[in-house]
C-alpha cells in the first residue's frame, strides 16, 4: 500500500444491470470512507488489463443459471495470475442470497463452489441479493425463474418486480473493504 489514498480497481460482469447498481453504490461509500475506485465493466469482447497496483481488487460478477457470467469467470483466472489472493475481494449477485444466512460464502452455493472450484482464498467474498423482474424477462427465462422459485418459495406471478438488494448490506460491505485497505500491511 502506498502512502497516498488507498485504492480498489473493480471489475463488474451484469447482464441486467442490478450489480453494476450494486457496485456503483458500493464506490459512493469508498469515497465517503477516503477510498478512491475504479470500475471497469467485463463484457464478452472486452478483456481490460488488470490493474494490479490498485490496494484491492474487486469483482463482482452476477449469475445466470447457476454460473458467474463468463466474462467475470475468464477475468478471474488472469486477475490471479497477477494478483495475490489477499489483494483480491468477490462479491455474487444472485436471487439466492435473497434468504438469511446465504450472503456468505459458506451459505452461498454458488459463492461456494465458484471459491472451490477456482482454488481461490480472496480476502472477502460475499453474496449479495439481485433483482427479479419477471417482465423484462424473455418467455424461456421467465418460465426457468418461475420454476426456480416454486422450488424455493418466491414468487412465481408474472408481474412480480422486486429488488431484493439489501442497501445496508451494501454500505456494510463497503466498510469491510474500507477496513481491508486502510489496514493491510
Ligand atoms: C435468465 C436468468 C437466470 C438466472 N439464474 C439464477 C440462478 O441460477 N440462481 C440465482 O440465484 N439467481 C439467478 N438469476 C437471478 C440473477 O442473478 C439476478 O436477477 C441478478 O440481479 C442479475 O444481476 P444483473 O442484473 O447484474 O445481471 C437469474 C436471472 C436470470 C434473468
Amino acid at each position: 500500500m502506498t502512502s497516498e489514498r488507498p485504492r480498489i480497481a473493480i471489475y463488474f460482469a451484469s447482464h441486467d444491470g442490478q450489480t453494476r447498481k450494486i457496485v456503483g453504490r458500493l464506490a459512493e461509500h469508498l469515497g465517503a470512507h477516503g477510498v478512491g475506485t475504479t470500475i471497469t465493466e467485463l463484457t464478452a469482447d472486452a478483456s481490460p488489463a488488470v490493474d494490479a497496483r490498485a490496494d484491492l481488487v474487486l469483482l463482482a460478477a452476477a449469475i445466470r443459471y447457476g454460473f458467474h457470467l463468463p466474462a467475470a469467470r475468464r477475468f478471474l483466472a488472469r486477475l490471479r495470475s497477477e494478483v495475490p489472493e489477499r489483494r483480491i475481494a468477490v462479491v455474487s449477485v444472485n436471487l439466492t442470497a435473497r434468504k438469511p444466512g446465504r450472503q456468505t460464502a459458506e451459505g452461498n452455493v454458488y459463492l461456494r463452489n465458484w471459491l472451490k472450484r477456482t482454488g481461490l482464498r480472496p480476502a472477502l467474498a460475499a453474496a449479495v441479493a439481485g433483482r427479479l423482474d419477471y417482465p423484462a424477462y424473455r418467455w424461456f427465462d421467465r418460465m426457468m425463474i418461475q420454476a426456480i422459485m416454486t422450488i424455493s418459495g418466491g414468487p412465481t406471478d408474472p408481474a412480480t418486480v422486486i429488488e431484493y438488494t439489501d442497501w445496508q448490506e451494501v454500505e456494510n460491505l463497503s466498510q469491510k473493504l474500507a477496513t481491508l485497505v486502510t489496514t493491510a500491511p
